[in-house]
């Protein structure tokens, strides 16, 4: 028996749109309140959600057996941190930051086995290996990960095809936030200089054969990145899904108008 297949990196690979969803409450309940409401994948934010590696954990494992797939961002790149979640069953990966294709190659070894790379040999206590009862999970375990680099500052978009063309990353997904903050547009990821750089981050993207992923809150910027060549993409967030929810419970009754800013404002 071997190592779970990966169906997010499937289905990249033959070219279906992975529609995803935010998931930063640090709730395995919403979790797996959202696991089953249609979404290809949720991405726990281990970066900027209240997520410390049990809570990963437990997520995790609420999405197991659901049709919607795991994707875990931990704040940082780091082996050693990616060598736990690894061993908790986290197969799909969104490193944020990566601006060279340096930093590209060492996550790429941090998340495989010798001799193709550093990762750890102890998913025997992990839910990776389904608790040690996954005969072949060392031999087969490599070739279902997924790797997907955030590129999300001038740094990466000008290492953009050095880091796509880095074997083991599967997929680049652009931060508009953090990108058009570091562009001197701090809060408007909506701004055309913005939209112009994903577009060429995209078509660079795509040109190595990768993935391009993408998130906003906003559905018009859905459109959008839709239309500049996402491959998958969140559109919202549990957090932002709540707050509004409650927001526009609130002024429907009172009968006040919602508007939204350019780009979602994320
Ligand atoms: O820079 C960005 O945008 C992202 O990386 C996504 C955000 O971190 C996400 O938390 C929504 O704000």
């Amino acid at each position: 028996m071997a190592a779970p297949k990966n169906a997010f990196k499937a289905a990249l690979r033959e070219g279906r749109f992975q529609l995803g969803l935010w998931a930063a409450l640090g709730s395995p309940y919403a979790a797996e309140i959202l696991s089953t409401s249609g979404y290809d994948w949720l991405l726990i934010d281990g970066e900027h959600g209240p997520n410390d590696m049990p809570m990963i954990s437990a997520q995790i494992g609420a999405l197991r057996h659901s049709p919607t797939h795991a994707m875990v961002r931990p704040p940082m790149g780091e082996a050693w941190l990616l060598k736990q979640l690894l061993d908790q069953g986290a197969q799909t990966f969104l490193i944020p930051m990566v601006e060279s294709a340096e930093q590209a190659k060492a996550l790429v070894r941090a998340l495989r086995y010798p001799p193709h790379g550093i990762r750890g040999v102890g998913a025997g206590l992990g839910r990776a290996s389904d608790f040690n009862r996954t005969p072949d999970y060392l031999a087969t375990a490599n070739d279902e990960i997924c790797l997907i680099v955030q590129v999300e500052s001038r740094a990466g978009f000008a290492a953009i095809d050095d880091i796509a063309a880095v074997e083991g990353v599967d997929g680049v997904f652009i931060g508009p936030s953090d990108l058009a903050a570091d562009m001197g547009l701090l809060g408007d990821p909506g701004a055309p200089e913005v939209l112009a750089t994903i577009g060429k981050i995209f078509e660079r993207t795509k040109a190595h054969g990768k993935a391009r992923g993408i998130m906003t809150v906003s559905l018009q910027q859905a459109e959008v990145y839709r239309d500049l060549g996402a491959d998958f993409m969140a559109i919202g967030t549990d957090v932002n899904c709540l707050v509004s929810a409650v927001e526009t419970l609130r002024r429907t009754f009172l009968g006040e108008t919602v508007t939204e800013k350019r780009g979602g404002g994320y």
